[in-house]
């Protein structure tokens, strides 16, 4: 597989950008949609902000560097990955804060109303923020299975809450029927496409999507903690309200006026400071995204993963998919479910291959197409293929577990 995989790398037409990554040597990585890896432009241009803008700049670069303006114009270099119009997307605080932000936003704008709907096994965040606010006696928590979403939408549903890409199966949920499901039903609905900016197409606008949040540091390459993103139509502009009403998200902050007056349109998102070096790091990394674009990158990501396939049954691999085997029906990652993925996990990062596990049985493997190429994943077969033909993966020191997986 390996002349195969040579050949489509060289007829690959994102190859030059994996160059613009700098990936450690003897590592493939495929953990993209966990944590991206670090884009070889960030370190200068860290650096640049670091010493001039702040060791020199200090106060001053507030307006000469335009700091005040990062979160917007972040913001704005995302909305096109997401299919946003541009004065729509805020690069700011973490996924989970801006949850919670448009939770109680959309909670506000349906009086009368107070089930948030998501789904069992949802990422923990998303359940949590909710279950935080029905804990403050503000939402009611309703779970129900994909497949029952549709009939789970009564009249008591304020907001339905879903992660479009599934963090454990990369299952993709049809945004656009849900939408207009929840819609009918008066509800509003809320998107965390966390696994799906920078990997997927999306397009919020062109659903009618209300609101949307999604993480800055795993397709979109910002970083550790890197500030995430957060979207509202237009149209809810004027009426959002959110809960964390901070100075920055006040229509004139230097004003300092006793009384909270809210920004225009997705800048009264903002609470406190914004964190210019995160923004300005994730800028280098969405900036890289856009540049390469994100049809050209979904189609590489389903390439990659049919690729992984046909090594896998190349090798004679058997292990149960749990993705969607339909490439259009799941985000840019492939899991499978083994009881023992932990120590199968643990065993190929031993070689060098990074993947990641997801409690209790699930073995992950994203494929950030900007910089992941095919021998990346013939060879990633081939160590697999091997871990599970030695047995490899039964050494103690495999099992043992890290505090984070
Ligand atoms: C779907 C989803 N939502 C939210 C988060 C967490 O966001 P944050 O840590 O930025 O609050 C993650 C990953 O950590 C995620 O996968
Ligand atoms: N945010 C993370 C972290 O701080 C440590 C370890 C992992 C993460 C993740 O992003 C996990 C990720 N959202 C997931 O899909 O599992």
């Amino acid at each position: 597989m390996l002349a195969q995989a040579r050949a489509r790398d060289a007829a690959d037409p994102l190859r030059e950008y994996r160059a613009h990554f700098a990936l450690p040597e003897g590592v493939i990585y495929l953990d993209g949609n966990s944590l991206g890896v670090l884009p070889k432009a960030t370190a200068g241009r860290m650096a640049g902000v670091v010493r001039g803008e702040w060791g020199e700049g200090l106060i001053r670069s507030w307006n000469s560097a335009d700091w005040i303006g990062l979160p917007r114009r972040v913001g704005g270099r995302i909305a096109p990955l997401v299919g946003a119009a541009p004065d729509t997307v805020i690069a700011c605080d973490s996924t989970s804060i801006n949850l919670f932000k448009l939770i109680a936003a959309a909670l506000a704008m349906r009086p009368g109303r107070k089930v948030v709907l998501s789904e069992p096994g949802n990422f923990p965040t998303d359940l949590y923020m909710i279950a935080g606010l029905e804990a403050q006696g503000l939402a009611e928590r309703r779970l129900a299975p994909r497949d029952r979403i549709a009939d789970a939408l009564d009249g008591d549903v304020a907001l339905l809450l879903l992660t479009h890409v599934h963090y454990k199966t990369g299952e993709v949920f049809d945004m656009a029927a849900l939408t207009r499901a929840a819609h009918e039903a008066g509800a509003l609905v809320l998107w965390d496409l966390s696994h799906s900016a920078g990997a997927i197409p999306v397009e919020l606008d062109g659903c009618g999507a209300d609101f949307a949040v999604g993480c800055g540091y795993k397709y979109l390459n910002g970083g550790p903690g890197a500030p995430a993103f957060a979207y509202v139509a237009q149209r809810h502009h004027a009426a959002l309200e959110q809960p964390l009403t901070g100075w920055m998200g006040h229509a004139a902050p230097f004003a300092f006026s006793d009384d909270y007056q809210p920004a225009p349109g997705v800048g009264r998102l903002l609470c406190g400071t914004p964190p210019i070096l995160g923004l300005s790091a994730l800028e280098v990394g969405v900036d890289l995204v856009a540049e390469i674009g994100i049809e050209r990158l979904a189609a590489k990501s389903r390439a990659l993963s049919e690729f992984f396939r046909t090594c896998l049954d190349q090798a004679g691999v058997a292990l149960e998919l749990v993705s969607p085997p339909d490439p259009m029906q799941r985000g840019s990652q492939l899991s499978f479910r083994h009881p023992e993925a932990y120590a199968i996990c643990q065993a190929l990062i031993a070689r060098g291959v990074i993947g990641d596990f997801r409690d209790p049985d699930i073995l992950r493997f994203g494929f950030a197409p900007a910089y992941v190429s095919f021998e990346d994943v013939a060879e990633a077969v081939r160590h697999l293929a091997e871990v599970l033909e030695t047995g490899e993966w039964q050494r103690d020191e495999f099992r043992e577990r890290a505090a984070v997986t």
